[in-house]
């Protein structure tokens, strides 16, 4: 095509360039072309002719111009030679182009007939290829079709393959299943025949049960009313009683007056009766005086009458004689005046005495009536007491069957009023109280992200509630220790909702006190008054605190040898009695005794300040009563254990910001916590296996939780909005506590000789 445009012919430049830069390293010009020229059969390479023109003349003189003429003359010729090399090259080359050119324009030619037929071929082709590209579209859609047709195919026939095996096994399992199940269709039948049967005693029993039920509510009820009655009464009787006492204390003070009097008029009228004795005495003095005058007198008289006879006597003497007689007769009527005079005070001193005689009667009089009073009042106490007593056996039998129909286990609640260091919003009122009929006193509302969550408890002390008041709820409960009743109470609630103030009260405020003191001081006064009944009891104390984890004894003398392996393992013997080794144990034998103890065990309580409470308890602290009583009338013995405890207040790590030994402190107390929750919901799901091992806390208080023992769990809350979240977290938990059946309590009680050993439980 090159060739074409220049016309075949190619300038002697190009060839030229062609030596020099062509595509061919070597032109090789063949023997044939050089005949005839100069240069022969001369052949040139590229190399050849680069050489020859970048050649650089060089002569051994470089001043002589003859030799350098030479030199370039020889160098003129080679060049010459070349140039001639490659004009015959060149027209060679132009030969052979023109051949070339002709061979190229015939093969053009042909190359058009050819395109020409190449192009209507290729039309041809095309639309050939066009038809087969139609043919091939179409084959392989069909072949796609085809392929789809096979995969579902064989999908399906793989499917109905597994379909098909499937179902020879479940035909066989349905085979399996049809011969069991006829097995069991023979079986079931005999079983519903017995269980119809069954159904039937079921429904009998059913009728009986709810008919049992029916009567148990009836009688729930109605002992309740009777409970109400009785406690009504109770009341009454305790007024009467009261009033009796009063009247029979002022009327023995009558009586002592009286008796007073009576002893003052006896001293009198002995006075009297040895004044009128003296004055008798006197009088006969001078009774016997006067006589003795009188015979004088007499004697003179006669004498007188004598010497008269004699007349001869000298008149001396018959002066004498006169003048004695006078004195005589003188004597003698100063001596009768004495003696009227005497008379006249005998018969008042008489008089007095009869006076006295009467007032001492009627004094007799009025001290028999008085006595009579008083035996009467003293009857009258003895009946009301015996009635009270007899009340107070019915409440407590009413209040044990209660607590039977219940399960052995009850929740207050109580919210503490909010406290100037409660932060937060406490505008508005989280915690509230509903007054329905059936909610007053015994339902709690809780505002928490603008939601109300309610809940319901055995008893709810509102803020305002007093220690005095909390403690009249619980009162039986306490007295039921000494009843031969294991008792547990236990407050449970988030740190600074008030379980420290609750169960021990404030320090010094007698109005303050908490539950402890209170429990106390009531147990020691019944135990006075069941002496008049001939109950003799004897009471020990120990007071422990379990920090992280650990048992300390809170009345050793020695508290640092606390961590001792195997000191204070805790036992419990198969009757459900718990036994702390090497805990100090104390006999008490007055409320003040346990009082001492009580604030020894405060002052060795692990109390720490933390950003919710600047008092805040970081143990649980347990306090044990062992009461063990014997009445000397009827030989029965009883043995009752009271148990308080002040948990440790539960607090959110993220809330609390405790560190260090806190925050040790804190994430033990969680999980003891927690493990007593796990406990009760694992006794209240009757759970084969109850974790009580998994804390000391629980492990310690497993008669109580687990066993037949009364208790009771306060669940203290606090008002604030800051602390709802917690408060309620702790009602929660209360509520599943609540709704939780135990046991039963049972009272241990015996005619036998009492076990020595005290326990927890
Ligand atoms: N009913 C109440 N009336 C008046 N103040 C109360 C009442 N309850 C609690 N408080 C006060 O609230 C504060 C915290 O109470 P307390 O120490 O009893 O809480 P706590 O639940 O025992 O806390 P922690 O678990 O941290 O020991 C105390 O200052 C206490 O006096």
């Amino acid at each position: 095509m090159v060739g074409a445009a220049n016309g075949g012919r190619m300038p002697p430049r190009q060839i030229f360039s062609v030596v020099n830069g062509g595509q061919d390293p070597v032109i090789r010009v063949g023997p044939t072309s050089n005949a005839g020229s100069d240069c022969g059969a001369i052949e040139f390479t590229r190399e050849d002719v680069e050489s020859l023109l970048h050649e650089k003349i060089r002569t051994k003189n470089k001043f002589s111009l003859k030799e350098k003429c030479d030199s370039m003359m020889e160098y003129i010729k080679r060049l010459r030679i070349c140039i001639k090399w490659f004009q015959e090259l060149e027209e060679n080359l132009l030969l052979e182009q023109e051949k070339n050119g002709k061979m190229l324009e015939s093969a053009i030619n042909r190359c058009n007939d050819m395109e020409l037929l190449m192009s209507e071929k290729e039309e041809e082709l095309n639309s050939v290829i066009m038809e087969l590209r139609r043919n091939y579209t179409a084959l392989q859609e069909k072949f796609a079709k085809e392929e789809s047709d096979k995969s579902a195919a064989m999908e399906t026939l793989t499917k109905e393959k597994e379909a098909r095996l499937s179902a020879e096994r479940l035909q066989t399992s349905i085979k399996e299943e049809l011969e069991r199940a006829q097995r069991e269709s023979k079986s079931a039948n005999q079983k519903i025949l017995s269980l119809n049967d069954m159904y039937k005693r079921l429904q009998e029993y059913n009728t009986s049960l709810q008919q049992y039920n029916s009567k148990l509510q009836s009688e729930l009820n109605q002992t309740n009313e009777i409970l109400k009655n009785v406690e009504k009464e109770k009341v009454a009787m305790l007024e009467n009683v009261s009033n009796l006492r009063g009247h029979c204390t002022s009327l023995q003070d009558q009586l002592n007056a009286t008796k007073e009097n009576t002893n003052e008029t006896l001293k009198q009228k002995d006075e009297l009766a040895s004044e009128v004795g003296h004055l008798r005495m006197d009088l006969q003095q001078v009774r016997d005086d006067r006589d003795r005058q009188l015979s004088k007198v007499e004697d003179l008289s006669k004498e007188v009458s004598k010497y008269k006879e004699w007349s001869g006597k000298s008149s001396d003497e018959i002066e004498n004689l006169t003048s004695s007689l006078l004195s005589s007769q003188a004597i003698c009527s100063s001596q009768s005046d004495q003696i009227k005079k005497l008379q006249q005070k005998l018969t008042a001193t008489e008089s007095k005495l009869e006076m006295s005689d009467v007032s001492a009667f009627e004094i007799r009089t009025g001290y028999e009536e008085q006595k009579k009073i008083n035996s009467d009042l003293q009857l009258r106490l003895a009946e009301a007491e015996s009635k009270h007593y007899e009340g107070e056996l019915l409440r407590k039998k009413l209040h044990n069957t209660i607590l039977e129909l219940k399960g052995n286990i009850r929740v207050f609640c109580r919210v503490r009023p909010l406290l100037c260091d409660d932060d937060g919003d406490n505008e508005t009122k989280t915690v509230s109280f509903p007054t329905t009929t059936e909610g007053l006193g015994r339902g709690v509302e809780l505002l928490q992200n603008g939601k109300k969550h309610s809940f319901s408890f055995d008893n709810v002390f509102v803020p305002e509630s007093t220690q005095e008041e909390v403690f009249e709820e619980v009162s039986q409960l306490v007295q039921s220790a000494l009843d031969g009743y294991k008792v547990c109470i236990f407050a449970y609630g988030q740190t600074g909702s008030g379980k420290t103030h609750t169960m021990m009260g404030t320090p010094g405020n007698h109005d303050e006190k908490g539950l402890i003191p209170r429990s106390l001081e009531q147990i020691f006064e019944s135990r006075e008054t069941l002496q008049n009944q001939e109950w003799k009891y004897e009471m020990q104390v120990s007071m422990l605190e379990i920090y992280n984890d650990t048992i300390r004894d809170l009345l050793s003398t020695n508290r640092n040898c606390s961590n001792e392996s195997g000191k204070y393992a805790i036992k419990h013997d198969p009757n459900g009695n718990t036994h702390v080794s090497d805990l100090t144990i104390v006999d008490v034998r007055s409320s003040r005794e346990v009082s001492f103890l009580l604030n020894r065990a405060a002052q060795a309580r692990s109390v720490g300040k933390t950003q919710m409470n600047e008092q805040s308890s970081r143990s649980h602290f347990v306090f044990t009563l062992r009461i063990s009583g014997v009445n000397e009338n009827t030989g029965q013995q009883v043995k009752g254990v009271l148990n308080l405890i002040d948990l440790a207040g539960s607090e959110r790590l993220s809330k609390s910001e405790s560190t260090g030994v806190r925050l040790t402190e804190t994430q033990y107390i969680n999980k003891s916590l927690s493990c007593l929750s796990t406990v009760i919901f694992a006794l209240a799901k009757k759970e084969e296996h109850v974790p009580f091992r998994n804390s000391k806390l629980t492990y310690l208080l497993q008669p109580c939780l687990g066993g037949d023992s009364k208790t009771l769990m306060v669940v203290n809350v606090s008002p604030a909005a800051s602390s709802a979240n917690e408060s309620l977290c702790s009602l929660r938990f209360a509520a599943r506590v609540n709704a939780c059946e135990i046991g039963t309590p049972r009272r241990q009680t015996s005619f036998r000789q009492v076990d020595g050993r005290l326990s927890y439980g």
